[in-house]
């Protein structure tokens, strides 16, 4: 099959490399420098250092080529990008074909989840939401991961399982697409809060304390917007929430870490080539929480943390459980 990724950074190069095992894939950047290094040297160091591509895989600079060449589009690029790629797709995609979403987030402003987005911009095509505990280095480095391909069509997600599955890169299906994308976009809120316990060298018990309750947080919204409980407990809620929260290569977790030794938003990121989708997603969710009228004090620490309202050093004073949610679980 003929695939394409759209967005040349950490994930979408290795998800274009997986792919390609297998597939006649090819990788859409923007950037003409990593054009030509994943052809000439099948590497992108700027977003995967150290790292080989498979050799089959082709890069391009020419978004129309790349379009066309798709018998299935994977949208790589992050969430403040996505509905503009979709949206120049639209005269150069070939019809019906399936596209993917990879960005783990909401639109700002709409509050759409991804996939909504993407299927605003390409009505008449399957769209499905691939997420899961995928830290790209490690995928990149063969060690066993597994996703979750989410689309409420078990037909497009058998053939999407097919074509994304490879070798220790193992791929589920979910028809609860809510589930999966709300746990994929809120747990990067959850990790910045566990990364601000590094940074402030709290022990497990708070560390512990985050990630459960934050997980309970994952499931009240995400059932409020109408997903399934069960699905949190699964790769795309717990699973990528462990993940993202324990891992010293993820991009969240290490923003928190940062804030937790007193550096600035504004710091943080200046300093940053790779996107972190969670400070971002922390003020999305203070508008669904108002929304969907749902009580998440570590959402909303972490919201006051983002927006400048809340000193790291005091925020873990604010993370416990606020009245009307004392019992557990819930
Ligand atoms: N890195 C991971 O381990 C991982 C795993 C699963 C999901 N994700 C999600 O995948 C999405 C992409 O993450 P990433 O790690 O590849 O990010 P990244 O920051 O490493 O790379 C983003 C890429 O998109 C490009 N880009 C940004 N804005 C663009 C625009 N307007 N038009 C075209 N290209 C644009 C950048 O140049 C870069 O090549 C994010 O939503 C992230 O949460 C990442
Ligand atoms: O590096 P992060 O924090 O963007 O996390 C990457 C993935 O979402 C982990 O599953």
């Amino acid at each position: 099959m003929k695939v394409t990724v759209l967005g040349g950074g950490n994930w979408g190069t290795t998800v274009a490399s997986l792919v390609a095992r297998r597939h006649d894939a090819m990788i859409w950047a923007r950037n003409s420098a990593v054009v030509e290094e994943i052809n000439k040297d099948h590497r992108n160091s700027a977003y995967l250092a150290g790292f080989d591509l498979n050799p089959k895989l082709k890069a391009t600079d020419d978004f129309e080529q790349a379009v066309r060449h798709a018998e299935l589009l994977i949208m790589g690029v992050p969430t403040g990008a996505v509905r503009e790629t979709s949206a120049n797709t639209r005269k150069l995609i070939r019809p019906w074909i399936p596209v993917v979403s990879l960005a783990k987030g909401f639109e700002q402003g709409s509050l759409l989840r991804m996939t909504e987005v993407i299927r605003e911009e390409l009505p008449n095509h399957p769209v499905a939401a691939l997420t899961g505990p995928n830290i790209a280095r490690e995928v990149m480095a063969g060690q066993a991961a597994a996703s979750v391909v989410a689309t409420p069509d078990l037909a497009v997600a058998r053939a999407l399982q097919q074509v994304l599955s490879s070798g220790l890169f193992r791929v589920y299906s979910n028809e609860d697409v809510i589930g999966c994308e709300l746990g994929g976009a809120l747990k990067n809120v959850v990790a910045i809060a566990c990364g601000m316990a590094e940074g402030l060298g709290v022990g497990d018990n708070t560390r512990a304390l985050v990630m459960t309750r934050g997980l309970a947080e994952l499931m009240r919204l995400g059932v409020a917007m109408g997903g399934q409980a069960t699905t949190f407990a699964g790769l795309a809620g717990m699973g990528d929430l462990i993940a993202t929260c324990l891992s010293p290569a993820s991009r969240n977790r290490s923003v928190g870490e940062k804030l937790g030794r007193g550096m600035s938003v504004a710091e943080i990121t200046g300093g940053m080539t790779m996107v972190a989708e969670g400070l971002k997603t922390a003020v999305t969710t203070h508008e669904l929480a108002q929304r969907y009228q749902q009580d998440l004090p570590i959402h909303e620490t972490i919201y006051g943390v983002v927006t400048g309202s809340v000193d790291p050093t005091e925020a873990y004073r604010g993370l416990g459980p606020t009245p009307g949610h004392e019992n557990e679980p819930g």
